[in-house]
């Protein structure tokens, strides 16, 4: 499969390419050439098969033949191997759960899908690659984790500080190895502006092959997929009508979604799920985009002000506002809210979620008022990785799970960053 860049003004190119740049030369994102859509006994069948199955069946058009079948399979088998369970909150509203993985975060997914494609492009690729992430929380311990020790690899996180919770910190701070984190003095959208200039910096782009673990790169953002077909899975018997409350900041997962949904999943709506940082709500009142800084939420991850992944709703969608909204409702919620969520999604449905699921709950609820659906809200991350906002709230202690002991004790190693040109220096040196 080719991708071409959103901006329009580079050429288009192959997967591998598109991987190893993570963004086009005119800045653009890259976008698959077409999405053809799967036989629908695909979807008729879909609860005979294994979830590397499905997955393997929905990714491959993406990616064959520059990864061989027999190797992408393989790397399917090896990124999934954890559960995806659905757990009904009440007769309307059920979550998945995906934080099941190593980071206990969405992101593991398609941070260890990526760091597998790239470890096999790697073995023809002679040159090391430095792969810059940008994080609001938890891509930076996913991408930590999934790329720890990887070939020819190494990886630059840089987090705003301050920012993020104690558990994220620790699980992007700690790993060493082929893993750096600078500590940005700023916001998210600040760290993902350094990140795009480095790939416009001819200078360094002339000594080092940069790419980048954020969404915007398509090996990272298109596993994402995988998740709206395993729930279909699991619910196909029970419900006919599904939507998706998504809990959204840089929007890369709820895009992914759509791109399910054009491969044939059915689903009846998408609904964006925002904390304070409501660019895309209001864009979806107003058709102006207006990006703003970021502000900071308990649910930090979404802390998104310029969400990357937008473009990318707008191409799904042909371009057309209409279009658009026919298929996505984006709401807001505030902190106060989330708070009010979390207890209540406690106290009434003995469930304890973490604020960004709990954003994902009221946008769920919000939807119902006016519309009849099954809503599916993604618990993006283990209410553990914010411990003092979840035990505060529901007053109760929580157990920590094996993944989050294990980074606890362990010493914060950080490079402070307060410019872009520290972040050159730094890559340069
Ligand atoms: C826990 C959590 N929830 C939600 C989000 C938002 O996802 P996206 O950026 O794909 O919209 C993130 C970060 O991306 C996250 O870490
Ligand atoms: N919410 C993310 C921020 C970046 O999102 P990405 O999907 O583009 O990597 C985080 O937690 O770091």
């Amino acid at each position: 499969m080719n991708y071409y860049s959103l901006n329009k003004k580079a050429a288009n190119t192959t997967f591998a390419d598109a991987v190893v740049r993570g963004l086009a030369p005119d800045k653009g994102l890259y976008f698959p050439e077409s999405i053809t859509p799967l036989d629908p006994s695909f979807f008729e069948t879909i609860e005979d098969k294994s979830n590397t199955e499905i997955a393997f069946e929905a990714i491959k058009q993406f990616i064959l033949p520059e990864i061989p079948e027999d190797v992408l399979k393989t790397i399917v088998e090896e990124t999934l191997n954890f559960d995806f369970p659905v757990v009904e909150i009440n007769e309307h509203i059920s979550t998945l759960e995906l934080f099941h993985g190593p980071t206990m975060a969405f992101k593991d997914v398609g941070a260890r899908f990526m760091a597998r494609c790239l470890g096999y492009f790697n073995k023809t690729n002679t040159n090391d690659v430095t792969v810059l992430v940008a994080t609001s929380g938890d891509t930076g311990g996913a991408v930590a984790n999934g790329f720890l020790g990887v070939n020819g690899v190494n990886v630059v996180i840089l987090y705003p500080s301050g920012k993020v919770s104690d558990i994220q910190e620790k699980q992007l701070t700690t790993l060493g190895q082929n893993i750096t984190a600078l500590e940005v003095d700023g916001v998210f959208d600040d760290c993902q502006d350094m990140v795009k200039r480095a790939f416009m910096d001819k200078e360094l782009t002339s000594k080092m092959q940069l790419t980048s673990a954020n969404s915007i790169n398509i090996a990272r953002w298109l596993p994402q997929l995988f998740y709206f077909m395993f729930t279909y899975k699991q619910l196909k018997s029970k419900h006919k009508d599904i939507a998706f409350s998504v809990p959204s900041g840089n929007f890369g997962n709820i895009c992914a979604g759509m791109v399910a949904q054009k491969l044939g999943l059915p689903v009846k709506h998408f609904i964006a799920s925002n904390n304070a940082n409501d660019t895309v709500v209001n864009y979806m009142i107003s058709q102006t985009y207006n990006p703003k800084p970021s502000v900071q939420t308990i649910s930090n991850a979404m802390d998104v002000g310029n969400p990357s992944n937008f473009i990318r709703i707008q191409e799904l969608h042909n371009n057309d506002f209409d279009t658009l909204k026919s298929n996505l409702s984006s709401y807001s919620f505030s902190d106060e809210e989330t708070k009010a969520a979390l207890l209540e999604i406690y106290k009434e449905h003995n469930y304890i979620a973490d604020p960004h699921g709990a954003v994902g709950y009221l946008g769920a609820k919000k939807y119902l008022e006016n519309n009849d659906a099954h809503v599916v809200f993604l618990e993006t991350a283990h209410p553990t990785k914010f411990l003092d906002v979840v035990e505060d709230v529901i007053e109760k202690t929580v157990p920590l799970p094996s993944q989050i002991k294990a980074v606890m004790d362990k010493e914060k190693v950080s490079i402070k960053a307060s410019s872009y040109e520290d972040l050159k220096a730094f890559l340069l040196k």
